[in-house]
């Protein structure tokens, strides 16, 4: 009752499936999985790492031996064997060896436990049912509802790369980086405030629909601001009440005073966010107040969302540098984020709005802002004006940010900031971090649908690089 399987089949082990190593001196050790695994390289990667003996060169030697893997059914004692030939993508690093625990480097691994097949049906389907909405569907129709020119993406290569054991590989390069990434989508906010044409409500609230479809857990979806600032937002309230009732999925508003918040909570929303800046100038253009005016009105905003159990996030806005202040001094930056932090913002969004930063800039402003703020409070908002978004974000990573924003078709530009542009794409971030191996709960399939829509609303093509590569293999 055996079958020979390639290292590449599914393999779908469950968490609790129980996992024997053994090691080439004969000792057997057990494992117990606290994931999901569906193909082997994903299965043995986190295996080893969790083991002191091994060293990221023994690693790749591992790789290129022979393993034997044998999986067995719980209840009954039968099972297949799987002999994997393994190469590491053909990566040689040359001379390298197993140290301390020796002689690991030919192991073989039994593998007990669960065996069962993977359905996808969880991540094809969506469905909610709230408010004003009804929404009941497979991905699929929604793919169809979208005309006969809709890209499919459905077999594109891509999509078969995602797995766990990537994280493992990366992170030898990568030090740290984080396994799960929050992706606060800015779109529908950030990305439409700058929109000439009046985008109509009803687009918006169909964008912020397929948003959170995606898997996305926060859509930021609108600003409580005048409407004489930023007339694309004059419909905030309705944008708001559309979702009152949806629970699953956080929705925050900005507001810049607490004429904004009083009318966002009247509209429904259950969070907001204040935003201030690194940069006088940059404050009295957008916000016409002075940092320590802004940081006083947010005093009140915050203390009073509290008092109603309102998470409230905070930006600070040119944290690299102003157009017209220049530089921002990293020591400001990490000022101001203190006093958004110490008011009880419960996350910090630090925003390089007009687009100069590169990594070694970013790592700067994040070093001194670390110092004060704790990393996991943190959030990085990058705009691509320079290209520098993606590289920006990996280091950030690196340095243990864990919550990026970004913008679907990379859409957006602050109305207040000459020569903003768009801020860095959703499906771009979601395709890196992909490709790192880290999770980010978000389908690139459906985010690509997303913004293929959107932007077919604004008559322009996608400012995502992988949307447009994408659109052409299609
Ligand atoms: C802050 C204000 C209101 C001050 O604007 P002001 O003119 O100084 O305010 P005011 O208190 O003198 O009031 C003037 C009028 O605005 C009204 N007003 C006053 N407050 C509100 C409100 N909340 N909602 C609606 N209306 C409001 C108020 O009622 C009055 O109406 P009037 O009597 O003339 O008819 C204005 O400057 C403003 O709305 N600015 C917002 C600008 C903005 O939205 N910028 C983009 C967002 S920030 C950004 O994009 C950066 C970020 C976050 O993405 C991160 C990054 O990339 O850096």
């Amino acid at each position: 009752m055996s079958r020979w399987v390639d290292w590449e089949d599914s393999l779908s082990l469950t968490p609790c499936s129980r996992v024997l190593l053994k090691e080439r001196n004969g000792r057997i050790r057990r494992e117990t999985l606290n994931s999901h695994y569906h193909t082997l390289d994903a299965l043995i990667g986190p295996i080893i790492s969790r083991r002191s003996f091994l060293i990221p060169r023994s690693f790749i030697s591992i790789f290129r031996s022979r393993f034997a893997v044998f999986c067995f059914h719980p209840r009954a004692s039968i099972g297949f064997r799987v002999e994997i030939s393994y190469c590491f993508y053909n990566v040689e690093f040359g001379g390298a060896s197993c140290t301390s625990g020796g002689d690991t480097g030919m192991g073989n691994y039994w593998i007990e436990g669960n065996t069962s097949t993977s359905s996808n049906s969880d991540e094809d389907d969506f469905e909610y049912e709230k408010g004003a909405f009804f929404l009941r569907h497979k991905a699929r129709d929604m793919s169809q509802s979208q005309g006969r020119n809709h890209v499919g993406y459905e077999h594109l290569p891509y999509f078969q790369h995602n797995d766990v054991g990537l994280h493992y590989i990366t992170n030898q390069i990568f030090k740290g980086i984080p396994k799960y990434v929050k992706i606060v989508e800015v779109g529908a906010r950030d990305g439409l405030q700058n929109e000439k044409n009046i985008v109509p409500t009803s687009v918006k609230i169909q964008l912020i629909q397929r948003l959170i479809s995606t898997g996305l857990s926060v859509v930021e979806a609108t600003s409580f601001v005048s409407p004489k600032w930023v007339p694309q937002l004059a419909d905030a309230k309705d944008v708001i009440e559309a979702f009152k009732s949806f629970d699953s999925v956080r929705l925050p508003a900005l507001v810049p005073n607490m004429k904004g918040f009083e009318a966002a909570i009247a509209a429904g929303a259950k969070e907001i966010a204040v935003f201030t800046s690194a940069s006088e100038s940059f404050s009295k253009s957008n916000i016409n107040c002075t940092i320590q005016e802004s940081l006083a009105r947010y005093r009140a905003v915050v203390s009073a969302a509290t008092k109603l159990s309102i998470p409230v996030r905070g930006y600070v806005s040119c944290v690299i540098g102003c157009p017209v202040d220049g530089m921002t001094p990293p020591s400001k930056v990490a000022y101001v984020a203190k006093e958004l932090h110490d008011m009880g913002c419960y996350e910090i969004s630090l925003g390089d709005t007009i687009g100069i930063g590169t990594p070694g800039t970013v790592i700067t402003m994040l070093g001194a802002v670390m110092a004060v703020v704790p990393v996991e409070k943190l959030a990085v908002h990058f705009h691509d004006t320079y290209g520098q978004s993606l590289p920006n974000i990996l280091v950030s990573l690196q340095m243990g940010i864990s919550t990026i924003d970004s913008s679907i078709a990379g859409l957006g530009g602050c109305p207040y900031a000459k020569g903003a542009s768009g801020n860095v794409a959703t499906e771009d971030v979601v395709y890196m971090l992909d490709g790192l191996g880290i999770k980010t709960n978000v389908d690139l399939r459906k985010l690509l649908q997303t913004g293929e829509f959107i932007c077919k609303h604004l008559g322009r093509p996608s400012g995502s690089k992988a949307a447009l590569a994408f659109s052409h293999k299609n």
